[in-house]
């Protein structure tokens, strides 16, 4: 870290401090993160190899990761500095006055350009959210914050589920189905509306009423004056079943809407898409460039700033496995969950962010989410604070009260105002056959992960 200047801090995460530094030599400004590393030094392999994740994804609309330093008990991620904030100040800072429909295409096109790239990596974000989206000084859209879910996600130190950010879950996780590609693309949904309207789509004065709006896809009209693609595309993206949502690929592509946002994409992101979704291959020698590569360093830079140019990613998971597959109706739902389950929080979530935790497999009763929010869960989340669901959560596994923690804390306020005329489109609740691409999901199995693993037992 000697090689950077601390110039202030922007923010406080849930892992840590971000802060702006400069580079010394260059005088290129970055954003450094800062993550607390578990005390368990046997799981920092883990973090090293999210690491080298993030490192993979090279892409316009991706905040730029630059390199990651271990110091004392922190990984330090230098990262890209985007000047121009994140999403959701820049909506705030409208107030009433409505985005240009030009700008919400422009900055859609890229929002979908950046998270094309991740799962054509087969990696899945989980938290998409205009706080996770941000802008640099010439206006350029870029996706941040998909480290934090990966790290999350693969260190048994912090052996969690990720449910995401409440307002932005898409119905199958409130069911407790797999996180896959389709779920994103319900995230950036969220974010479109948000942009269309500069409201939240699923607005509610309880979780009741937020879970059941979720689940039944239901969400104010969007003004008549935006163009028939962009409703049609919202309509679409809000589609409960994930195979009916379009994939982020047929998005840019072939969707009605392709023409529209492709035509605001700047041709940087555009020769990117077309140089299409190569699927990874994983090649032993490259593997073995990463192995020796951790093995030597506990310094991680990117292939250009190191010379070190790092395999291929298929898919990031924690463990290998038969892929799960969606079923046709949801069965399972998150009311057992939470009851085998406490809600914790990290150090700095009591501010900004939550995170609920998984639930023993073992434990998992097959229910039918039969449209109505369970019960028991409603009942526990009537005490949480409706304001912590734009907080990012996970569930913890153990614990007495299944709602110890922020969820725990006294009924909060209403973060959106009075809840708009909802029209519910029961078109939406209908199934229908064509499984378009809903490809890949967190448990996929994950190749170049095993492969990396296997290295590192044979040095
Ligand atoms: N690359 C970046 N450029 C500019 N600002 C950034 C960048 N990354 C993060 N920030 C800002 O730093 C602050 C802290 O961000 P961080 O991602 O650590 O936490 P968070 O998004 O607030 O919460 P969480 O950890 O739950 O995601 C936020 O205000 C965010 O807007």
């Amino acid at each position: 870290m000697e090689r950077y200047l601390i110039q202030k801090v922007v923010g406080e995460g849930s892992f840590g401090r971000a802060l702006l530094v400069r580079c010394k030599s260059s005088q290129e400004n970055y954003v450094v993160k800062e993550i607390q590393l578990p005390k368990n030094h046997s799981k920092l392999e883990n973090w090293r190899r999210e690491a080298i994740l993030l490192s993979r994804m090279k892409h316009p609309n991706i905040v730029a990761f630059r390199e990651a330093l271990e110091a004392d008990d922190l990984l330090c991620i230098v990262m890209e500095y985007c000047s121009g904030g994140d999403l959701l100040q820049r909506i705030q800072q409208q107030k009433t006055t409505q985005f240009w429909v030009d700008d919400i295409l422009r900055w859609f096109a890229q929002m979908c350009a950046g998270a094309q790239h991740i799962h054509d990596k087969r990696v899945l974000h989980r938290d998409l959210k205009s706080k996770n989206i941000f802008l640099t000084d010439n206006g350029t859209i870029k996706l941040g914050d998909f480290g934090s879910a990966c790290i999350l996600n693969s260190s048994k130190a912090y052996a969690h589920t990720y449910v995401g950010t409440p307002y932005y879950v898409a119905p199958e996780i409130w069911d407790n189905k797999p996180y896959n590609n389709k779920s994103d693309v319900w995230s950036l949904g969220c974010v479109l509306y948000e942009l269309c309207t500069l409201r939240h789509p699923f607005q509610a004065p309880s979780w009741k009423s937020l879970i059941l709006k979720v689940c039944r896809g239901a969400y104010p009209p969007l003004p008549s004056h935006l163009p028939y693609e962009l409703q049609y595309l919202v309509k679409q993206m809000f589609k409960t079943n994930p195979k009916d949502r379009p994939s982020l690929h047929s998005i840019l592509t072939s969707h009605r809407v392709s023409r529209l946002l492709r035509a605001h994409l700047p041709s940087q992101a555009l020769e990117m898409q077309a140089q299409g979704r190569r699927p990874g291959r994983w090649d032993r020698e490259e593997g073995k460039k990463v192995a020796n590569f951790l093995r030597e360093k506990s310094l991680m830079k990117t292939s250009t700033s190191e010379g070190v140019e790092l395999p291929e990613a298929h898919c990031e998971s924690r463990e290998p496995g038969p892929r799960k597959q969606w079923a046709a109706q949801p069965s399972d739902t998150v009311l057992q969950m939470l009851a085998n389950a406490s809600l914790v929080s990290s150090d700095s979530m009591t501010s900004t962010s939550q995170t609920l935790t998984e639930a023993p497999e073992a434990s998992t009763q097959r229910r039918r989410w039969d449209r109505d929010p369970p019960e028991k869960l409603l009942s526990l989340l009537e005490k949480a604070q409706l304001s912590r669901a734009f907080s990012t959560f996970l569930i913890n596994t153990g614990g007495e009260d299944p709602l110890v923690g922020p969820l725990s804390q006294p009924q909060g306020d209403d973060p959106d105002g009075p809840e708009p005329e909802v029209v519910l489109d029961e078109d939406r609740l209908q199934p229908r056959s064509d499984d378009e691409d809903t490809d890949f999901e967190e448990e996929s199995p994950c190749d170049w992960m095993d492969e990396v693993e296997k290295m590192f037992l044979d040095h």
